[in-house]
């Protein structure tokens, strides 16, 4: 059976940069699922047609990382057949062996509720945007309205709301170097991992 690492997280949190990193150093797979709601966001029409016909094209997008993508992807995000859509992508791919990190917003209280790691990380709110700001080449008080503003559509949804599973480590990366909030979830899955 692979091991699923599950992280959550508000916008521009690190849980990427995280998950990213334990990848590489476990050799797992890893999956950005806010990729899915982003690229389904930005092929416009109905929503819930892009999100059945999501293609391997559509996620090589090289828009996909724009202010403009996160709120047209928290958008279609709300749409319970959009969510539904793209469930079966995302354990098909955490099926592969060794195991897998999927970064999101539901990954450990829908999408795998049973992840052995589930890592819950967060920022305060002006680090984030501050962060985000410095990534996009844009103003921090535009970031930190836009992050805002999609972390409230993402945790008051009906479907799959943002917020940590209960049995989630939470990680608070506010005063912490990349280097130090990888090591702190790495230990947490070598913790796991040594029973
Ligand atoms: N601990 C940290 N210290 C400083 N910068 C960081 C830290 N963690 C992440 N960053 C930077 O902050 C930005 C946002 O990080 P990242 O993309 O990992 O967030 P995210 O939670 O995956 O965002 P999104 O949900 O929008 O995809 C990136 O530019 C990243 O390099
Ligand atoms: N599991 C997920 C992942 C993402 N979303 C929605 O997509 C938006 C963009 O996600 P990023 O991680 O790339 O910022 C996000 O704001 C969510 O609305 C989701 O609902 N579930």
């Amino acid at each position: 059976m692979p091991f699923i690492i599950a992280i959550d997280g508000p916008a521009a949190s690190g849980k990427g940069t995280i998950a990213r990193a334990l990848a590489a150093e476990l050799g797992f797979h890893h999956l950005d699922t806010g990729l899915l709601y982003r690229a389904t966001g930005a092929k416009g029409g109905d929503p819930v047609a892009a999100a059945r016909g999501l293609t391997a094209a559509d996620l090589a997008r090289d828009d996909l990382r724009s202010a403009a993508a996160g709120q047209a992807a928290s958008r279609i995000a709300a749409i319970p057949e959009v969510r539904a859509a793209l469930v079966a992508f995302q354990h098909c791919f955490a099926a592969q062996d060794p195991g897998a990190v999927l970064d999101g917003r539901d990954i450990g209280t829908v999408i795998y509720p049973g992840a052995e790691v589930k890592l819950y990380v967060t920022a305060s709110d002006a680090v984030r945007a501050a962060r985000r700001a410095a990534e996009l080449g844009a103003d921090p008080d535009q970031m930190l309205a836009e992050l805002r503003e999609r972390d409230l559509r993402d945790s008051q949804r009906d479907v799959a709301p943002l917020r940590p599973a209960e049995d989630a480590v939470v990680l608070d990366t506010s005063t912490l170097s990349i280097e130090e909030a990888v090591a702190r979830a790495l230990a947490e899955v070598r913790r796991v991992r040594a029973g």
